[in-house]
């Protein structure tokens, strides 16, 4: 799969183990960088991430900062994303089958490396159910993104 990545300084210490895990499982990756560990503001890695999983160009998309709070408020502005803040592999499972959550965040000073592959992982390989109940309240959310777009 083609995922796209971007994170601030605050989740730069993410960034190697998730990169090589993705890299060793094959999929594609366009990296929005950080680059080096430098304080930057997060709206500008995250937005570019969401911008380009809302385009289709990729198939979904990997943030992290500090927290992940920031940047996936910043991330779900954009239309079209559904991008969940995740720190455990429960609701890395339930955000893909439930909500079809199209980009995943995560805090660089709140989890571990090791944990933080595990939810990637997790993620990645879970399909959203299509039960139309769950179907039912993408398309609320959709509509409520339309009612504010105008
Ligand atoms: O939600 C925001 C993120 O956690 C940022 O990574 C954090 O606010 C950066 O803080 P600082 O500039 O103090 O390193």
């Amino acid at each position: 799969m083609k995922i796209a990545f971007g994170c601030d300084h605050g989740g730069f210490v993410l960034k190697a183990e998730i990169i090589d895990y993705l890299k060793k499982n094959g999929h594609e990756i366009i990296d929005f960088g950080i680059d080096e560990n430098k304080s930057v503001d997060y709206p500008d890695y995250g937005v570019p991430v969401a911008e380009c999983v809302s385009a289709g160009e990729a198939d979904f998309g990997i943030i992290a900062c500090g927290t992940g709070i920031g940047i996936s408020i910043a991330a779900n502005k954009v239309p079209g994303i559904r991008c969940a803040l995740l720190s455990d592999t429960f609701s890395a499972h339930a955000t893909r089958e439930h909500n079809d959550a199209n980009m995943m965040a995560l805090g660089g000073r709140t989890i571990g490396p090791g944990l933080a592959v595990d939810i990637v992982a997790t993620f990645l390989n879970t399909s959203f159910s299509g039960d139309a109940r769950h179907q039912r309240r993408i398309d609320k959310i959709t509509a409520i993104e339309k009612k504010y777009s105008k």
